[in-house]
Order: structure tokens, then C-alpha cells, then sequence
């Protein structure tokens, strides 16, 4: 809803109310229709005030609203009468204006800001565009490339871009409803005809057709596939070329094609599932909301290879003070000289400043004697680790958190290291640490919940999506992906190329496929991991080679490592590149010879394989995997599977993650297609549907937001 009321003699004060944010529900819409009619009605009333309650102008139109029958006054038409009326609307914009909240303030005359607020148009990362005027307002008043820019990306801004962009008015650091109302009575009386943004027209400029060339090849660039950045581009172009009364009906019918797409419904989905990982829980019961973090002020972090850098930056751009311990002189010179040209260019891109002393090194552990958390990021190697773990249990203070940055050893053997078992948790990073916004927050049997609760307050720190897993190998990210991986080479097996297996991936809207992503990560990596698992043996010969503990096993891998072949990083490996280290991935003609050899040696007739096979066996067993995992709790929900793969795995966003990929899809269908491959490959055991989506299916494929209640069920009979 919205208060009105009468203040200074002379000014209507509107004040939206709907906590937290003020988004613009049905009921806070007709609050604003009403106050301003009452406004604008009464005689005493010389101008209009709109502000927000609790220091929040809106945070847009309600989200929760889109997937609902829609009720109430439509938003245009409440923003044209703001902008037609014939007395001053100042907007007084605190906290936030994003999305419709933006749209209301640029229908009002003035836009007066707090320093400290945001403001944006983020519709396109809900799979929508500004279809409030926001397409065809901004770029009338701030300009076409201006407005592009803020309408593809839905970045939020500053009050200080804002009004270097010309969006606002004035910024003030002191009371802006004060601000506003002292303003709103100066500005009564004066003509309102410059004010109204509907009347301007855009900036000419001169060549508009390659403007937008590029802006389109750049959204399409960005997210392939999604279909709203898009449309937002046409949008502002009806902005720039067409009188403001046909633009707006552009602006509709363009929201029209999106308002019930799917890539909308996922994109809002993963709104509300990204928020829902912070809602943590674990099997044993601990949960966010009975938990109490510590505080972490000092942080130490062991090991200063490429993770132990990347951690070290993101704790000291955190606000950390960080004791950055090296027991190899050598690495420990290069990650002196590294990690602060790294904050360096933090510091530059994010346009802030770090404090250079916050971080301190050390070649001894006895450093961290006093730090009140620790993340160990050495060698993946157990015996090494271990070792590391006995050493922190004895030198760290008996309430210093102990982590793992393990991306797939067991937390519960090196909690049983320490002293304090409780106090171990894992905590895994994605390469590069400083940047990737995922942080997998692993407890083990043990972890107390105050030590689950500070790794995951700590992520958010850092600027990460934590998200709470279990204790398994390659916890819930990994252990899917393994999956993946090996429907890839079982593939190749079959008669695909690592060309025609990455083209179906990144039409489907991967940034990169299996294969250019593996060349890029290093084969090595996984080949250690084989090795250590006792897998890798290329020694063997006849159907052993391509079978382990009964199943079936690729060897691919191993033997592309055995010729040096290690991405990227050697120049070769799926593709070829002009020189070790090159980007760009060649098709090459020795890998097609070698996988030719290889199939005539093992008695493989190659097949055709179309993209929608590759899709179905590369997705579905992920998700399969996906559900297992829910199964046995190591996952709480679907939010948190999506959220780990969008995040940390580049699962295109508008496809919602896997989880909700197979909720779109339909449950049935990933049955019947799993049951099939199945048949067809009865030595690969995980393409069984798992025992949760077979449950699902039996309960009538409910939505996702119900699949906890099943999962529940389940667990409550166990
Ligand atoms: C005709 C079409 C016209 C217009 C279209 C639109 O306006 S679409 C909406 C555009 N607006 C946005 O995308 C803003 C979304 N919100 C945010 O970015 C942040 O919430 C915000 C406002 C910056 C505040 O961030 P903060 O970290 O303080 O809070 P949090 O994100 O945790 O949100 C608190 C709870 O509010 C819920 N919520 C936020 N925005 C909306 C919204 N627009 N509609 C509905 N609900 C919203 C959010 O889910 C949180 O709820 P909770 O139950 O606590 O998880």
C-alpha cells in the first residue's frame, strides 16, 4: 500500500509501504493511484513527494506477481498520469530504484537521490525488459549508448553515475525526504513542459545502424541464447528511431514475447533460488537461523599456489587482515610479487582501494598461531594435507576454524586430524578464487553449526554465493560433473567429435563446451585425480581397457595425457592452438586419426550422433546425478544444485540450472530418456533414474518449489 499525507503546508507526501523493499505489488500500485489523485485533487497541494518506507525508494514491480494472474492498475498508465500532472512529483530515492521503481521516479519531474543509493533497470537478468518506459524514458533523457548499456547489462549504478548521467538531479547526503520536500516547495508554480522525459526526443547520433549492430552482437556475444537482452536492444532502438507513442507500443509487444517465456520463468526462479541457498540447513538440523557465526577478522591461508593466491586476494579485498603462509621459497617469492599486482587490478576494475599491509607472509605455519580462521589450499594431495591439518590443530588457537579448500577429499577424515573435529569445515573455491562467485561450504559429521555458519558468512563477505553440501566425493559440483565428463568421452567413443559434442553445449548456452573447458582447466588435473584413484591404466588391453570395477570407463583421457596432451597449457589436447598457452581451439586432424585408431581398436563402430543425444546423455545424467544427491541429503534443495552450476560451472542462467532444466523439461520425459540410454548401455549403472525423480514422477511431477516436501517425506520415513 502507500501513506499519504499533507506535509509543510503545501506538499503531498506518497510513501510506498511494502516491506522489505517496496516493490510495487497490486495493492502498493492502487496506494499510488489513489494518493496521487488525492494529491493532485487538493487545492492546499502545490506539489508531490514519492518516497519509500525504511529508506527504500522500490525495488521494482513484485516478482512474486509475474507468475500470477495480474490484478490492479497496470503500471504504465499509473506512471503516465505522474508525468501529465499539472503539480511537481519529485521522487526521493533511498536504498534502491530498480527495475518499475526506476520507471515510477523517471515519470516524476525531479529525481533527488541519497549518495548511497542504487539505481537501475535490472529487468533483463529476470528474462523481461523495462516495459514501465523504462526502453523508451532512459534513453531520452541520459542518450542512446547510455542507456543501452544500463538496459542490456541491468547493472545498478551509483547516485554519483546516476547523476553524472544526467538520471538524477541532486544527490545529498543528508535526509532526502527532507531534501525532496524543501525542494518540491521551491520548484511550485514553475512550468512542468521541460520535465516530462515523454516530450524529449533522443540525442541524434550518427551512425545508429552500427550502434546497434554492435550492441547486438555483444548481448548475443554475452549470454547465448538468452532472448531478453535481445529484445531490450530492439526496445531502445524503437526509442531512438520512433515517436514515444509507437515506442512504448514496441516496448509492450517486445515484454509480450517474453513475459511468459521460459528463459523469464527461470531467470525469476533463479532470483528467489539465489537467495534461498542463504537459508542453509543441514541432515543433523543445524540451519542459518539458529546458528551464530564468529567473527573472522584475521585469516590465514596455507599454500600459495594459483587457489592459494586467488583465496589470499579475496580475503584482503574482503576487509581481512590475512598471514599468507608458503613453506617453498620459491613459490612464496612469485605469490609475493602476484598477489598484490592482483588486488592491484581488483582494486581498478571494482574502483576501490586496499589497505597493502593487510596482508603479511610467512615460509612457517607457526605464522597463524593467533588467526581466528584458516583455509588450507595445498597440493591436492592427501598425505600432504593431513600432515598440514596436525600441524594447524596444534599451532592455531583451540577456537580457530579449520577449512579445506579440497575440491574433493573427505572433510571428515581431516577433521579427525585435529583436536577440534567440530571446528573443521571444507571450504571450495573455483578457480580463479578471486573472481568465481562460488564457494561450496562443505561440513562434515562433525562440524559444530557455528562452524557452518561462519564459512557461509565469510563466503558472503567475500562477495560469493556460498552454498551449503555434504561431505562426499567431489561434493555436490564435482561429483555431478564427473558424470558429464564421461558421457563426453563415452561419446567420442561412440562416433562424436569433441567439435560436434561442444557446439550442442554452447548452442544450449555453456560459455564453452566439455571439451574446450577441459582443454582450458588442464587434462592433467583429472588424469592426477585417476591416477590416485588406481583408474588411469592404459597398460591394459581388450574389454579390460575400457571397463573399471565393472563398469564401463573411458580411458580417452588418460591416453591424450600419455602423448602430452594437456590443453591449452601444452598447445595441444581435445583442439590444437598456434603455441602452448594460445586461446583459440583448432579442430585438430591428429585427434580425429587417434580417435579413428582408437575405436578400430576396441571394435567401435562409430554412429551418427545428432546435438539432442549429446544434450540428453551429457545433461540428464548430470541431473540424475543431481537427484542422487538430493536423495541422500547432501544437497538441502534444488536451489542449491542450480545455484552451484550456475555459478561455479557455467550453466547458462536463463535455463534456470539443471534442476529446474529438468522441471522444465518435464520429469517424465528425463525418466524415459535416462530409461532408454540405460538399456542401451547397461555397463554405465548412473543412468538409472534415481530412486528421488523416479519418486517424483510417482507423485505426479510436482514443481520444483515442492520437491523438498518429498525429499522430506522420504527422509522422515528413513
Ligand atoms: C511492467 C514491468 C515493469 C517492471 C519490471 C520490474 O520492475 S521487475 C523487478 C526489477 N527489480 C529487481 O530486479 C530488483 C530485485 N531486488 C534486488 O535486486 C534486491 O532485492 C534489492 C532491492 C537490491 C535489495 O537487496 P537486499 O540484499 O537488501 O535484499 P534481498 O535481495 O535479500 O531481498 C529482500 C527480500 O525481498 C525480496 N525481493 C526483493 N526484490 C523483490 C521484488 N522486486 N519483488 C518481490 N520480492 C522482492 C527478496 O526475494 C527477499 O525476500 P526473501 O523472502 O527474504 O528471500
Amino acid at each position: 500500500m502507500a501513506q499519504y499525507r499533507r506535509v509543510s503546508g503545501s506538499v503531498g507526501l506518497i510513501t510506498l509501504q511494502n516491506p522489505p523493499v517496496n516493490a510495487l505489488s497490486a495493492s502498493v500500485r492502487q496506494g499510488i493511484v489513489d494518493s496521487v489523485k488525492r494529491a493532485l485533487g487538493d487545492q492546499k497541494v502545490k506539489s508531490v513527494v514519492i518516497c519509500g518506507q525504511n529508506g527504500v525508494f522500490c525495488g521494482g514491480a513484485d516478482i512474486r506477481e509475474f507468475g500470477r494472474q495480474m490484478s490492479g492498475p497496470p503500471l504504465v498508465p499509473m506512471i503516465h498520469d505522474i508525468e501529465a500532472a499539472n503539480k511537481p512529483v519529485v521522487a526521493a530515492i533511498e536504498g534502491s530504484a530498480l527495475g518499475g521503481g526506476l520507471e515510477l521516479a523517471l515519470g516524476c519531474h525531479y529525481r533527488i537521490s541519497h549518495s548511497k543509493a542504487k539505481l537501475g533497470l535490472p529487468e533483463v537478468t529476470l528474462g523481461l525488459l523495462p516495459a514501465a518506459g523504462g526502453t523508451q524514458r532512459l534513453p531520452r533523457l541520459i542518450g542512446v549508448p547510455a542507456a543501452l548499456n544500463l538496459i542490456t547489462t541491468g547493472r545498478h549504478v551509483t547516485a554519483a553515475e546516476a547523476l553524472q548521467l544526467g538520471i538524477l538531479d541532486h544527490v545529498t547526503e543528508h535526509n532526502t525526504v527532507d531534501v525532496a520536500v524543501k525542494f518540491a516547495l521551491s520548484v511550485t508554480g514553475e512550468s512542468l513542459d521541460g520535465r516530462r522525459i515523454s516530450s524529449f526526443s533522443c540525442a541524434p547520433l550518427s551512425d545508429l545502424d552500427s550502434l546497434f549492430e554492435e550492441a547486438m552482437l555483444k548481448v548475443r556475444g554475452a549470454a547465448r541464447g538468452a532472448i531478453a537482452p535481445v529484445a531490450c536492444v530492439q526496445a531502445v532502438r524503437a526509442a531512438a528511431t520512433l515517436p514515444y507513442a509507437q515506442g512504448m507500443e514496441r516496448e509492450k509487444e517486445l515484454m509480450a514475447t517474453l513475459f511468459h517465456s521460459g528463459q523469464a520463468r527461470a531467470l525469476q526462479y533463479f532470483f528467489f533460488a539465489q537467495r534461498a541457498v542463504g537459508r542453509w540447513s543441514t541432515p543433523s538440523g543445524a540451519r542459518w537461523d539458529t546458528s551464530q557465526p564468529r567473527p573472522v577478522r584475521k585469516a590465514a591461508v596455507i599454500g600459495l599456489g594459483t587457489m592459494g593466491r586467488g583465496i589470499t586476494v579475496a580475503l584482503a579485498q574482503a576487509g581481512l587482515s590475512v598471514v599468507a603462509v608458503e613453506t617453498h621459497a620459491k613459490q612464496l617469492m612469485e605469490a609475493k610479487k602476484a598477489v598484490p599486482s592482483m588486488l592491484k587490478r581488483g582494486a581498478v576494475r571494482g574502483g576501490t582501494t586496499i589497505e597493502p599491509d593487510s596482508i603479511t607472509y610467512s615460509e612457517t605455519v607457526q605464522a597463524v598461531a593467533d588467526v581466528d580462521l584458516v583455509i588450507e589450499a595445498v597440493f591436492e594431495d592427501m598425505a600432504l594435507k593431513e600432515k598440514v591439518f596436525q600441524q594447524l590443530s596444534i599451532v592455531c588457537k583451540p577456537d580457530t576454524l579449520l577449512c579445506t579448500n579440497t575440491s574433493s577429499l573427505d572433510v571428515d577424515h581431516l577433521a579427525s586430524q585435529t583436536r577440534h573435529p567440530e571446528l573443521v569445515v571444507g571450504m571450495h573455491f573455483f578457480a580463479p578464487a578471486h573472481v568465481m562467485k562460488l564457494l561450496e561450504v562443505v561440513y562434515g559429521r562433525r562440524s559444530s553449526p557455528a562452524a557452518v555458519a561462519t564459512a557461509m558468512q565469510l563466503g558472503k563477505k567475500m562477495g560469493k554465493v556460498s552454498v551449503a553440501v555434504g561431505n562426499c566425493r567431489g561434493f555436490a559440483g564435482n561429483r555431478m560433473l564427473k558424470r558429464y565428463l564421461e558421457q563426453a568421452f563415452f561419446l567420442l567413443e561412440e562416433g562424436a567429435t569433441p567439435e560436434l559434442v561442444d557446439r550442442a553445449l554452447e548452442e544450449f548456452g555453456f560459455p564453452m563446451g566439455v571439451f574446450r573447458m577441459s582443454d582450458l582447466s588442464g587434462l592433467d588435473v583429472g588424469w592426477r585425480v585417476r591416477k590416485a584413484d588406481g583408474l588411469a591404466d592404459t597398460s591394459l588391453t581388450g574389454t579390460s581397457a575400457r571397463v573399471r570395477q565393472g563398469c564401463r570407463y573411458s580411458p580417452l583421457g588418460d591416453l591424450l595425457c600419455e602423448h602430452g596432451r594437456f590443453g591449452q597449457k601444452t598447445g595441444r589436447g581435445w583442439y590444437q592452438y598456434d603455441k602452448p598457452g594460445g586461446r583459440v581451439a583448432k579442430s585438430d586432424p591428429w585427434l580425429h586419426n587417434f580417435l579413428d585408431e582408437y575405436r578400430a581398436r576396441h571394435g567401435l563402430v562409430p554412429r551418427c550422433i545428432d546435438q539432442q543425444e549429446v544434450l540428453e546423455r551429457c545433461l540428464f545424467v548430470l541431473i540424475n546425478e543431481g537427484f542422487q544427491i538430493l536423495e541422500e541429503g547432501i544437497a538441502a534443495g534444488p536451489e542449491d544444485i542450480d545455484a552451484i552450476y550456475v555459478f561455479g560451472y557455467g550453466w547458462p542462467r536463463h535455463r534456470g540450472g539443471p534442476m529446474f532444466y529438468a522441471d522444465m523439461v518435464g520429469l517424465e520425459r528425463v525418466v524415459e530418456r535416462l530409461e532408454r540410454y540405460h538399456q542401451a548401455h547397461p555397463n554405465v549403472p548412473y543412468l538409472q533414474p534415481s530412486g528421488l525423480l523416479r519418486r517424483l514422477v510417482a507423485n505426479g511431477s510436482p514443481p520444483i518449489h515442492k520437491w523438498r516436501n518429498v525429499i522430506k517425506n522420504r527422509n522422515s520415513q528413513l
